[in-house]
């Protein structure tokens, strides 16, 4: 049977009181890849933020990963986020640090003890992105495109239940980008669930999956010839 991962009913999504999308009705299952599009402004942003607990949902229904949105505490919050994986257009990674420590830093956070099962678990997912030689470099030592794949790493990290992807190649260039992507698609066939929001037509062209589309306040299931 086909789980959903998240269903949005009826919802609406404001920041502070500005309505900017409204009766949203969605649903993601395990295992499907799908894209937010939307042209700047049309609240692809406030939607990933109200899913990962960042915007409160205050009106409609909303469930994910077993949460329910209307009724999240602020203290489950970074339980929530155990089980996503968030991935940003600027990578956010720790300059401090080198990559294994990134990583390091995110497993201890999330309360690994064992000090070998955490060093087996950073060389798996440096090993899923394809970056296992690049664990003892500095971010700033990286390009974008290794930096964000440290970042989907770390995403892996906890073996998410779905992947959230705000522009992941939004400050790539084209050939990166379709690099990155090819890592989201081995992930996505791995079984894992992802969203990802874009506004990057010409991947959505290479890639085609199931696409939402943010536009007019209101978010709609579109066809690709569509789009
Ligand atoms: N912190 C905020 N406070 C108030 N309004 C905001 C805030 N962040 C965004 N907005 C407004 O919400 C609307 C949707 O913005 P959002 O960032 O969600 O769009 P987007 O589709 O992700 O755009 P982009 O592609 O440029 O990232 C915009 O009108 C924006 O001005």
């Amino acid at each position: 049977m086909s789980q959903t991962v998240l269903r949005l009913k009826d919802a609406a999504i404001y920041q502070r009181e500005s309505l900017i999308l409204s009766e949203v009705n969605i649903e993601i299952k395990k295992g499907e890849f799908v894209y937010l599009i939307g042209k700047t402004g049309t609240g692809k942003s406030s939607f990933m933020k109200t899913l990962y607990g960042d915007l409160p949902l205050t009106e409609g229904e909303g469930s994910i990963v077993d949460y329910d949105l209307r009724s999240l505490k602020e203290k489950e919050i970074p339980f929530l986020r155990r089980k996503l994986g968030v991935v940003f257009q600027d990578f956010k990674l720790l300059n401090d640090r080198n990559v294994r420590d990134n990583l390091l830093f995110v497993l201890k956070a999330t309360g690994w003890k064992d000090k070998q099962a955490m060093d087996n678990r950073i060389e798996e997912v440096l090993g899923k992105v394809g970056m296992k030689t690049k664990g003892f470099k500095n971010p700033y030592q990286l390009s974008g495109g290794e930096q964000q794949r440290i970042a989907i790493a770390r995403a892996l990290l906890n073996d998410p239940e779905l992947i959230l992807a705000d522009e992941p190649t939004g400050n790539l260039d084209p050939q990166t980008s379709v690099e990155v992507m090819e890592v989201l698609q081995a992930i996505s066939n791995n079984g894992n669930t992802i969203l990802m929001a874009t506004h990057d037509y010409a991947l959505l062209l290479k890639y085609p999956s199931k696409t939402l589309k943010c536009d007019g306040q209101k978010v709609f299931e579109v066809v690709q010839k569509n789009v």
